[in-house]
């Protein structure tokens, strides 16, 4: 038995004496049953040397849950499975560990903090009430009780339910499945009865040890992200709300969406997909954010193609020649965009207005395959606060293709050809995964090195080519030139050498 449950046991002893003594009330005069009770309340709370705080399951006049009470049964349940004998399991929704195990009813735990001792336990009680209610309420009234040492009330009641209330939290976001929401077209926002996100699980295996890029670049990201997640106070001090943003740009297949994936499985966020051209005005995007949870990131994939954004100061051929270069996939996307009516500035608004400000701990990201064409405003430091390009594959990046790939470190023949060709020849990640994929379960690594080695040659080979047209086209152009003013001089003086 712990000490908590062997003084709750005196206080119900210490009632039973009082209940007998109401019963024979009505042989003792008033006065003296009042001094009596006094003096029993003063004396028991002179010798009992703890305190108790309860948090009641339920709470509120309807009764709804109560989020304190959910923390710290989180927290408590890491550490029931030691010291509790009798334990319950659960299945919790939305959750990596789909069973978690608490302490049993009647069970207590000892916890210690800062060398301070504090007792747990589960308690219940039943009701025997049966009055009629619109709100169906459950006969049985579920609590958690501290206990602890009058000493220690200080600390307890600031420090240590803290600490348990932000272990709690960071057990539960852990422990939490990711989950990447889309945007509903706001047609299907019946009133607030459909949700403006869908949402389903995050599942991608991206990590930013399977990325491929150069080491120092990840590097720097990723402590950019840890610097991120610690500066709650930072952040509050110098006044800036808790958000930061990431402009990812580079040409197809070098890893923007994987870097994405990558960034939501560091942190433990979840994503909102934004797709911009199912947003009719500002005022969705509006509301739309203010919908977003905390701890999550925001991203708007391909921004130059999102809207007209890009075009506001952009000359006219410019803007063809761009369209050109891009695939009929986002081409035809972005003659459907055109329907919206978000413009610049509620992007900006949306970014780094006063309500962007309601709720914290938020990433946004743009992606873009042509970084110069977007408007300055919209990428400015202070909005998008790190410009990260993804490029095209380096040699390390390639090493850490062929670790993930092939499980290859090094080969000493193929790596340094590799090295010089990658060297030579602009090859996207994607492109480079592609060629390591071994093309059936019986190929080795060699094989698929020496697939790799065959492309990018073939890829040399083909630059070559190129700029020797382009070497003979100039040099025609050239010659062009010379016989034309040869024969403009010829007009002019009528005769020739
Ligand atoms: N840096 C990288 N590291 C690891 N894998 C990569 C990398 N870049 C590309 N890949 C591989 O190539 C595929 C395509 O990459 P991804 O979709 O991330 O490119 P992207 O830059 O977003 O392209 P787009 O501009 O067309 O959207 C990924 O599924 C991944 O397998
Ligand atoms: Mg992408």
């Amino acid at each position: 038995m712990g000490i908590g449950e062997l003084w709750s046991q005196l206080g119900s002893i210490l009632a039973s004496i009082m209940f007998v003594y109401a019963m024979y009330e009505q042989f003792f005069p008033l006065h003296l049953r009042r001094n009596f009770l006094t003096y029993t309340t003063k004396f028991s709370t002179l010798f009992y040397p703890y305190i108790q705080i309860t948090f009641h399951e339920l709470s509120g006049e309807k009764l709804k849950h109560n989020e304190t009470y959910k923390i710290i049964q989180t927290y408590l349940s890491s550490n029931s499975t030691k010291g509790a004998t009798k334990l319950k399991a659960e299945v919790i929704k939305d959750s990596q560990t789909p069973l978690v195990l608490s302490m049993d009813d009647n069970q207590e735990i000892v916890d210690e903090f800062n060398g301070i001792k504090v007792w747990w336990s589960a308690n219940h009680t039943t009701s025997k009430s049966q009055s009629f209610s619109y709100y169906p309420v459950s006969d049985e009234k579920r609590f958690l009780t501290l206990t602890f040492h009058k000493r220690n009330r200080d600390v307890i009641t600031t420090s240590y339910i803290q600490h348990v209330l932000e272990e709690g939290k960071a057990i539960t976001t852990k422990n939490r499945q990711l989950k990447l929401h889309t945007n509903n077209p706001s047609d299907d926002w019946w009133g607030s009865r459909i949700s403006k996100w869908s949402h389903t699980i995050f599942e991608h295996p991206a990590r930013f040890e399977t990325l491929a890029m150069e080491p120092e670049k990840k590097e720097e990201i990723i402590n950019d992200l840890v610097k991120f997640k610690r500066g709650k106070e930072y952040y509050a001090k110098i006044g800036k709300a808790w958000k930061r943003g990431y402009l990812l740009f580079g040409p197809p297949g070098t890893g923007k969406s994987t870097m994405i994936s990558a960034i939501a499985n560091f942190m433990n966020y979840d994503v909102y997909d934004l797709e911009l051209t199912t947003i009719k005005d500002n005022n969705e995007l509006k509301r739309l954010l203010i919908d977003t949870s905390s701890k999550s990131i925001i991203v708007i994939e391909d921004i130059d193609c999102s809207l007209d954004l890009t075009g506001q100061r952009k000359e006219k051929t410019e803007k063809d020649e761009n369209d050109e270069k891009m695939d009929p996939i986002k081409k035809a996307e972005k003659e459907e965009e055109k329907k919206s009516k978000v413009t610049l500035s509620g992007l900006l608004n949306f970014i780094d207005g006063i309500w962007s400000a309601c709720g914290a701990e938020r990433i946004i990201i743009f992606t873009t395959n042509f970084v110069d064409k977007l408007d300055p405003a919209l990428i400015r430091r202070g909005r998008m606060d790190k410009h990260i390009e993804m490029s095209y594959c380096g040699y390390q990046a390639f090493k850490v293709l062929a670790r993930n790939y092939l499980d290859v470190e090094f080969h000493d023949e193929l790596f340094p050809v590799i090295e010089k060709l990658l060297g030579e020849i602009n090859m996207t990640p994607a492109d480079v995964a592609e060629n390591l994929m071994p093309k059936s379960i019986t190929e080795d690594f060699e094989s698929c090195l020496k697939n790799l080695i065959q492309s990018l040659e073939i890829e040399k080979k083909k630059v070559q080519d190129e700029a020797e047209k382009d070497k003979q086209e100039m040099s025609k152009e050239k010659e062009k030139v010379k016989t034309k003013e040869k024969s403009e001089q010829v007009k002019e003086n009528g005769f020739t050498h």
